[in-house]
């Protein structure tokens, strides 16, 4: 009872008495002060209506996890919620997930594109860091770029470089001896590079290997130069920004050197340095139009066809289906008691039958990019405030999508983790369950324009892989691997070095042992 009057009292008084304005000034301040507080550490005690929910945590620490293990941070994270948000220093971050999510992210007009790789990737080269001026803004565009690329994947174009693209991967291929051993992730990766520079520059530079092989020096540098630090703090002039500087630049002048020598040429040919020429860009549009399609295209085309080789050594009646698809092609196209060599001959296949007649092979590769392609893919919200399902996205958010999110679902794909072609055919198709349930090409606003050009460099060295050589896929100990080799799908760049093998690119060892076959 006196508790409950002195209560009572202390109450009146409250409310009675007048209260000192200076101290009512400096409680309420403090007041303030304490909720802001409140307010900006944990956001999550103030759901605003439409707040997409903020990962708890230090925030530096997600940040260099989506850095550091970006496939497992983002896949923990979105098994306990479709969405949310983390903040990579000032940048906001949405990761959506979901068909809803994936819709909007592949076809919503707010989204850039350029935006969320340039800032959250790092990776491909920028001519500003080594103070070349850019090309105009005319000649730096996604759309610019596609229509440059268009120019390269004309079909009487490929029909030209085809000869000489066999005649490379050949002289490579060489390298390897009779018999013995390769790494796919290095030798094959060196085939793709090789490739790609045939495609994206001009013969003079693709035959001259040794100049080939230092361009692919400089390309790791920069590649591996996209380190949590770099990405964070880009103008850090750390040794990684200095040795990509340096990179950047030495790329620069070499693919210079050659982009001078073809405008001194009396005729221009069908060189991809010679129809840009042709088309009035300047050397440094050129340049950075070579550096765009060789980040864009040697990771994942390189990387699938190691994967595919490792699959199709692991599942023979896959391989005996395409090893006879390209047998029965030769046999079609060219004479088949010909002297001429394996390459020689599958050069005269027509490019219309290495894109249509092929159907095994077509599913084997939509089957290895399904099983290889979980990385994640951005954007930014530039334009307005974005509503997914009951969330709004501010503009100004970056957003990134996990194509694991579809391609390893297995209310989408049974059992998501075997390699099984047949899930493609008529009667399965698994694919079409649901909206955008495959994305390996992109889709939507940003469809892949290289996909022709990617298909056709696999197929080949699929075709050469195949009717070339025996091949096993070995263990350190020379058995087959078991367990069958997994991705570390949280390395961004895929290395492929072989001290790194087994700790970064790869769980378990999976080389090839390679036997020539008679010709
Ligand atoms: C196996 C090889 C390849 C795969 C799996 C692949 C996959 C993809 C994917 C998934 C996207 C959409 C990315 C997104 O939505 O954020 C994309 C876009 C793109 N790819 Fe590829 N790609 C490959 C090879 C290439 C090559 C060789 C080139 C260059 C010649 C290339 C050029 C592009 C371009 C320019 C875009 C953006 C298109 C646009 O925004 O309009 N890709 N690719």
């Amino acid at each position: 009872m006196a508790n409950s009057s002195y209560e009572t009292l202390s109450f009146a008084r409250l409310v009675n008495e007048p209260w000192p304005s200076t101290n009512l000034a400096t409680s309420a301040a403090f007041g303030g002060f304490l909720f802001l507080i409140t307010y900006y550490a944990y956001p999550t005690l103030f759901p605003k209506k439409g707040a997409i929910h903020q990962l708890g945590g230090i925030s530096i620490l997600n940040a260099w996890s989506f850095f550091t293990k970006r496939y497992d941070f983002l896949r923990e994270n979105l098994k306990k919620q479709a969405m949310f948000q983390f903040w990579v220093l000032n940048h906001r971050v949405v990761a959506l997930s979901g068909e809803e999510g994936r819709r909007v992210f592949f076809t919503d007009k707010s989204l850039d594109f350029s935006e969320g790789y340039k800032i959250l990737m790092g990776g491909a080269p920028r001519l500003e860091d080594i103070k070349v001026k850019q090309a105009p803004a005319e000649q730096e565009g996604v759309s610019w770029f596609n229509k440059r690329v268009a120019l390269l994947l004309r079909k009487e174009r490929l029909e030209t470089v085809l000869p000489s693209l066999f005649d490379e991967i050949q002289v490579r291929m060489e390298e390897w001896g009779k018999e013995g051993r390769i790494n796919p992730f290095e030798n094959v990766n060196d085939l793709v590079f090789q490739m790609t520079v045939r495609m994206a520059t001009c013969q003079a530079l693709s035959s001259d290997i040794p100049t080939v092989k230092r361009l692919y020096t400089l390309y790791w540098i920069l590649e591996k130069s996209a380190t949590p630090i770099t990405l964070l703090w880009p103008w850090l002039p750390t040794p990684t920004k200095r040795g990509k500087d340096k990179a950047t630049k030495d790329m620069f002048d070499l693919l210079d050197g050659y982009v001078e020598m073809r405008r001194r040429a009396d005729v221009l040919g069908e060189d991809a340095l010679d129809l840009l020429i042709a088309e009035g860009d300047s050397n440094k549009a050129i340049i950075q139009f070579v550096m765009g399609v060789t980040f864009a295209g040697v990771i994942n085309t390189g990387m699938n066809s190691c994967w595919l080789l490792l699959h199709l050594a692991a599942n023979p009646e896959w391989r005996m289906k395409i090893h006879d698809e390209v047998t029965s092609l030769m046999n079609k196209y060219t004479d088949s008691n010909s002297p001429d060599p394996l390459h020689k001959r599958l050069a005269t296949i027509p490019i219309p039958a290495w894109e249509d007649d092929m159907p095994n092979l077509d599913l084997a590769i939509r089957e290895c990019l399904r099983l290889t392609l979980s990385g994640t893919t951005l954007r930014r919200n530039v334009a307005q405030d974005l509503h997914v399902g009951d969330k709004i996205i501010e503009k100004g958010s970056f957003m990134a999508y996990s194509l694991a999110d579809a391609h390893l679902n297995p209310e989408i794909y049974t059992n998501p983790d075997t390699f099984d072609p047949f899930r493609f055919e008529a009667g399965r198709e698994e694919d079409k369950k649901g909206n955008m349930s495959y994305l390996a090409w992109g889709t939507g606003r940003h469809p892949c324009t290289g996909m022709k050009v990617a298909k056709l460099e696999i197929k080949m060295i699929i075709a050469m892989f195949l009717a070339g050589y025996e091949y096993q896929l070995v263990d350190g100990s020379g058995r087959f691997p078991k367990p069958f080799p997994k991705p570390n799908r949280n390395d961004l760049q895929q290395v492929s070095t072989e001290q790194s093998i087994s700790t970064m690119g790869w769980w378990a060892r999976a080389d090839c042992s390679v036997k020539r076959r008679d010709r």
